[in-house]
């Protein structure tokens, strides 16, 4: 998980996808509350509007401009907390209330020509808020607020009252400074929440996943996978099967070309049991040392003893190599299946393994590179 140097988020694009999606609860009442926020405050401002051109001119010229943003800001607040938008749908409510909130401030800025200053550091209030609290790709904002800025300056330069080149310089240098300050502390902003993200997956992997292999562990198993893939078969009524395998002789591995060659082996057999499932779907989990569990959910006798011999085929067809001399291996499967939709509520996933385990040792024990298969009754 790498970062980008400029904008502080992930490089990888499927990265960033899976960081906005876990933060997509958050990310959602954080621009519901920042637009109400800033509603309520602008309509507040009316009130300078009348004290600055007397009631009527308020209503007139800056009234509709208020209750644009009222309007606009008020529908991605209501976006943000009642409907389930997805990143995307963040993204596009934040952009075009950014953009067209800053139109809106605009007509109050050219309405109350006689306030540049104020405006100017409205202009400043508005970055802050755009960079630091409506959740946006840091590019968006930057475009935005960077364009926002040009309008403005060009707004003070064309339309409003003429003022020293001097007064219009300091402004846009002023201006210019806040957008660079508040790009940098998006991206360190960025970069923080990332790390805490990355962080958080390394320990939950550290936690769930077995080191040499990437399987899931047994620590995983019982605390995990045991319970909710039996509430899931229960509740469905679908059937579900387990095998269990173990690499044939794999001592003999060990004793003759060494430990580290018999990681290899390990994790050769691990790709293929990872690779040959269905992902999302299936589990994989490093049983032992050299032995593995697959839990198969949907799964009756027949697919899951045919998976069990494509794997124990292929396994026996791959060439793994030592100094260039291919060294032969098998592994020995058995499978166990029950279907649920029984409604038998004496089975348990610990009973399929049981049952695997013993298919296991027939296997063993008639030959190796074998799959021995049994149905559990109701
Ligand atoms: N390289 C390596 N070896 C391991 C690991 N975990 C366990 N082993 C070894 O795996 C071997 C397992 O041997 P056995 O249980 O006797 O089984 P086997 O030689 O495969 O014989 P069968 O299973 O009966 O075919 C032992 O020598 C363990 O030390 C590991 O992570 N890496």
């Amino acid at each position: 998980m790498k970062f980008h140097p400029l904008t502080g988020e992930f490089a990888r694009a499927a990265d960033e996808t899976e960081f906005l999606t876990s933060q997509l609860p958050r990310t959602r009442s954080l621009l519901g509350f920042t637009l109400l926020f800033c509603v309520i405050f602008f309509q507040l401002f009316f009130l300078t509007d009348i004290a600055a051109l007397g009631l009527d001119a308020a209503l007139r010229e800056t009234l509709p401009a208020r209750l644009g943003v009222a309007l606009i800001g008020g529908t991605g607040a209501w976006l943000a907390y009642r409907r389930p938008l997805s990143v995307a749908g963040t993204r596009l409510a934040a952009s075009s209330a950014e953009i067209l909130s800053l139109g809106c401030f605009m007509v109050v800025a050219l309405a109350r020509s006689n306030e540049v200053h104020w405006h100017a550091l409205s202009m400043v209030v508005i970055q802050v808020v755009i960079y630091l609290y409506i959740p946006n790709r840091l590019a968006y904002a930057t475009a935005i607020v960077s364009g926002g800025v040009i309008v403005f300056l060009a707004l003070v330069h064309y339309l409003l009252p003429p003022r020293p080149v001097a007064d219009l310089l300091t402004m846009g240098m002023l201006l210019a400074m806040i957008n660079t300050f508040g790009i940098l502390a998006a991206r360190r902003f960025n970069r923080v929440a990332r790390e805490e993200f990355r962080l958080q997956t390394q320990l939950k992997r550290l936690a769930e996943r077995d080191q040499l292999t990437g399987c899931y562990n047994r620590h995983y198993l019982n605390d995990h996978l045991l319970g909710a893939e039996l509430a899931r078969a229960r509740r469905f009524g679908h059937a579900v099967s387990v095998v269990l395998c173990d690499i044939d002789h794999f001592k003999h591995i060990n004793d003759t070309f060494g430990h580290h060659q018999g990681d290899h082996v390990i994790q050769n057999f691990a790709t293929l049991l990872q690779g040959m499932t269905r992902q999302g779907v299936d589990a994989v989990v490093r049983y032992g040392g050299e032995e593995f569990l697959l839990i198969l959910p949907v799964s009756g006798l027949a697919g899951a003893s045919a998976l069990a011999d494509r794997l124990r085929d292929a396994f026996a067809a791959s060439t793994f190599t030592v100094d260039g001399e291919p060294v032969p291996t098998s592994a020995s499967f058995g499978v166990a299946a029950f279907d649920f939709s029984s409604k038998d509520l004496r089975v348990t996933l610990p009973d399929l393994i049981v049952a695997a385990d013993k298919q296991l040792y027939a296997a063993k024990r008639n030959g190796r590179n074998r799959v021995e298969s049994v149905e559990l009754a109701a």
